[in-house]
């Protein structure tokens, strides 16, 4: 115990013995929502799920996984994987970036701060770039912050702004980028009338142009970073509405893919490469998908491209997006501070722990789940497992993505004895349902479920205990819904599709045989949500969670 009082110590949990191996199992994107055709959870063949919902109410609930349950500002917010996991392995409800933005604009503090200060250096001579994803999904961005953010940098001296726009598609329906972009361009020529010099200056879809994560492929990367720093695309429009409108009639394009474009101006020229002097903003506040960029634009050791030309710019997040990394050095809004973790508790206290998920989710279940920490807590106590993505590819055209794979890797680690927790994220629902494509999610799911089964027969063997759960919703409801509940139907009559997350409740489930008799989920705790998921884990691993934590889902009885 230090001077503080403070210790990693957990106390002794007074029934619940240590020692079980215990299988973590997120599957990404795995609500639950009325049985309908839309409903791809529901049509997919789920055994292993369904029999785990057998176990309801003692060891199979619900638990909420949006909103302020997981830190959102509000309850009209889906849940995503960063506050999911975020959740789930700190145990608390932090206030989460979307949340922290908004105050700090509102009250006006972001003005204030190092990171606002430090590119407002910049204003008089260079230009103010700002590069983000363009929407009002609320899960890496929001297109009103962005809004306030150019009212509040123009009344403090910024005279250039070009702002560079990832369209979305994703948070939000295919086809909004054209009604974003034309807010965005109203905006623009408003603050044009006041004399300030304020344009598009490139674009891209998100999933083509710049937000990868995990560094999967760098290719994104660069095709972003030749449109935004060096002012180069395979396309060049005049305007962006125009480009976003064009690139759209490509056969089978989204919002989420479009190719990036540059704007010139008359003379061909692009109207807002990056340059010596500049300030740049990266106005997304999540952190996965803009760590890539982020090291791009700041570290002077880089090899993952040729960056080509590397302006000498001020460079803020809106955000830092990496604790451990301190990336980006300067920030506008500090990130929540997402402290005392399970996984750093559980390590202390002699837990050993094998995490593993495929590239495209693999942060989720070390970074996201150590709160927003890269890295190994202990090297000696910990094992991540990372297996490598398709990359270049949309997912519906291999919905089995790795998921047998990782729950292969998870099987032989729950085997060798070695590991007391082996968590894994199981991607499909989520990312094939991001997709948009029904027949595909289906295939996802079924094949989520098969390496389910992979993971729980290995428990079975070792006489483990297993907890099934999700970060948020999404694969459960495939079509946009009026208020009753119904598909709603646009002018031409079709039903519109969700690439989105949803609003929808997670299950947990329990059971293996190790778990002792008696345990069961309480009933007085009907509002639980993800971050209950932490101190309930904590409980089966033999330990009493930290006071602070959200409380348990789990009681013993007697019997
Ligand atoms: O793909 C992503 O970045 C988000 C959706 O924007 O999904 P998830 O939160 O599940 O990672
Ligand atoms: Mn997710
Ligand atoms: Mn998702």
């Amino acid at each position: 115990m230090g001077s503080s009082g403070f210790s990693w110590k957990l106390k002794d949990h007074p029934k619940l013995p240590k020692g079980k191996t215990i299988a973590l199992i997120v599957l990404d994107g795995w609500g639950e929502a009325k049985p309908d055709k839309y409903n791809c959870i529901h049509v997919a063949e789920t055994p292993t799920m369904d029999s785990l919902k057998n176990g309801a109410p003692e060891k199979w609930r619900l638990v909420r996984a949006h909103g302020k349950a997981v830190g959102l500002p509000t309850e009209d917010d889906m849940g995503n994987s960063e506050v999911g996991h975020n959740a789930l392995g700190a145990g608390r409800i932090f206030a989460q970036g979307a949340k922290l933005v908004d105050s700090a604009l509102e009250t006006g503090k972001i003005y204030d701060g190092e990171g606002f200060n430090y590119i407002k250096e910049s204003f008089e001579k260079g230009t103010l770039h700002l590069i983000g994803l363009l929407s009002d999904g609320g899960v890496h961005s929001r297109i009103d912050q962005l809004q306030l953010l150019l009212k509040g940098a123009s009344e403090r001296g910024a005279k250039r702004i070009r702002v560079h726009v990832l369209t979305d598609g994703r948070d939000v329906l295919d086809g909004s980028s054209v009604g974003f972009v034309e807010t965005l361009e109203n905006d623009l020529a408003k603050l044009r009338e006041k004399g300030i010099d304020a344009q598009i200056a490139s674009g891209g879809g998100r999933m083509h142009v710049t937000m990868d994560r995990y560094e999967n492929d760098w290719e994104v990367v660069k095709r972003g970073w030749d449109a935004q720093v060096l002012g180069e695309a395979p396309h060049k429009f005049k305007s962006a509405l125009e480009a976003v409108k064009t690139l759209r009639q490509i056969p089978n394009m989204s919002d989420q893919y479009l190719p990036p474009f540059v704007i010139v101006d008359d003379s061909g020229k692009a109207v807002g490469p990056i340059n010596d002097g500049d300030a740049v903003v990266t106005i997304n506040f999540r952190a996965d998908r803009m760590v890539m960029l982020a090291k791009a634009l700041e570290y002077a050791d880089f090899d993952k491209f040729d960056r080509v030309r590397v302006p000498k710019i001020r460079y803020a997040g809106m955000l830092q997006y990496d604790g451990e990394l301190k990336l980006p050095s300067k920030y506008l809004v500090s990130p929540p501070e997402i402290d005392r973790t399970s996984g750093e508790y559980l390590v202390h206290n002699g837990v050993r722990t094998f995490a593993c998920s495929e590239t495209v989710k693999f942060g989720h279940v070390t970074f996201f789940w150590n709160g927003n920490r890269s890295g190994y807590f202990n090297a000696e106590k910990e094992e991540y497992v990372e297996i490598p993505s398709d990359s270049g590819i949309t997912f519906n055209v291999q919905p089995k993505m790795k998921a047998v794979e990782i729950a292969e890797k998870a099987r032989d680690a729950i085997l060798s004895g070695k590991f007391d927790q082996v968590r894994v994220n199981l991607p499909n629902s989520d990312m094939v349902g991001h997709t948009g494509d029904i027949e595909a999610t289906v295939v996802a799911c079924k094949a989520a479920d098969q390496a389910v089964k992979i993971m729980i027969d290995a428990i079975e063997k070792v006489g483990g205990i297993y907890v099934v759960t999700a970060d948020h919703g999404n694969a459960e409801d495939m079509v946009k819904r009026n208020k009753k509940g119904e598909p709603l139907l646009d002018k031409n009559g079709q039903i519109q599709i969700l690439t989105s997350h949803t609003l929808e409740p997670v299950p947990v489930a329990i059971g293996g045989p190790g778990l002792t008799q008696g345990v069961r989920f309480r009933k007085d705790v009907p509002d639980g949500g993800l971050a209950n998921v932490a101190a309930t884990v904590m409980n089966l691993h033999g330990f009493e969670a930290p006071s602070d934590y959200e409380t348990t889902l789990i009681e013993v009885v007697d019997n």
